[in-house]
């Protein structure tokens, strides 16, 4: 069963077609790559499914309810999350303050409820909580400046598990890491998966085939072929237009 159904996306900037008659299922549980070429519109796609750039045309349900004219906290609010790059983190503020400002600032008004004390217990409960899942509890104190670029690509991590979300999208979280950095944020990766369905963008090939339960192909705006990863490493299509070359 699908929790998140992209139905003929469509969206362009000018003549440029960037995401041409879409069609996206992500099952529950699964963790679902989606790899392509530079400037196929795999960031656009993303933007999309978060709400932060609105479609032209299309639908996208998530558990079976339609989210394609609802704004970003409301689809934070119904379980969909996603990364931010590191130019969003403060680095002035601790690793656990980033995470607990992150929550309210994106859940924001279903907080408003709650006592002042219990709302600040209640932040900082999830921040540790999202701290702990990416392996940052030891962090949480420092200032967010501090931190190794792996680190803070772990805390971009954590910001988004901290609104408890039923399905993570993830745009490139591996960008400038390698090595033991790497290494580190996919066994993280690797940890979330089934506790959250997970969309994953990512440009290293190696963390795609090893992460993913299912492969998406995205050339020129359009799903060319959606398989394991043995699936896809063996089509030819998939071949012919990206992995070959890579
Ligand atoms: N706001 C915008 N206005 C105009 N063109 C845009 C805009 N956003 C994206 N584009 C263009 O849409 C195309 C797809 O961009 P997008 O960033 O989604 O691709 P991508 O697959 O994520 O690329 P990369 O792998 O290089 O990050 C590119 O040609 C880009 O220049």
């Amino acid at each position: 069963m699908s929790l998140l159904s992209v139905r003929g996306l469509r969206k362009a900037y000018g003549a440029l077609k960037v995401t041409d008659d879409l069609d996206l299922e992500v099952r529950a549980g699964e963790l679902h790559a989606v790899i392509g070429p530079n400037g196929a519109g795999k960031s656009t796609l993303i933007a999309q499914l978060s709400g932060q750039v609105a479609p032209d045309a299309g639908s996208i349900r998530f558990d079976g309810a339609e989210m394609t004219g609802t704004a970003m906290p409301a689809r934070v609010r119904a379980g969909m999350s996603r990364s931010f790059q590191i130019t969003s983190i403060l680095p002035g503020f601790t690793v656990r303050e980033n995470v607990a400002t992150a929550v309210q600032a994106r859940v924001g008004s279903s907080f408003r409820f709650l006592a002042p004390v219990a709302h600040d217990a209640d932040l900082n409960a999830q921040a540790d909580e999202a701290l702990a899942r990416v392996g940052l509890s030891h962090r949480a104190a420092l200032r967010a400046g501090s931190l190794s670029h792996g680190e803070k690509r772990a805390l971009e991590l954590a910001i988004a598990l901290a609104t408890r979300p039923r399905l993570l999208l993830l745009d490139e979280p591996l960008a400038g890491t390698s090595g033991a950095e790497a290494e580190r944020l996919v066994r993280v990766m690797e940890s979330l998966k089934r506790q959250v369905t997970l969309v994953l963008i990512e440009h290293d090939m190696d963390a795609v085939f090893a992460l993913a339960d299912r492969v998406s192909v995205l050339v020129y705006g359009r799903i060319i072929a959606t398989g394991t990863p043995d699936q896809i490493r063996a089509d030819p299509a998939v071949r012919a237009a990206y992995l070959g070359d890579a």
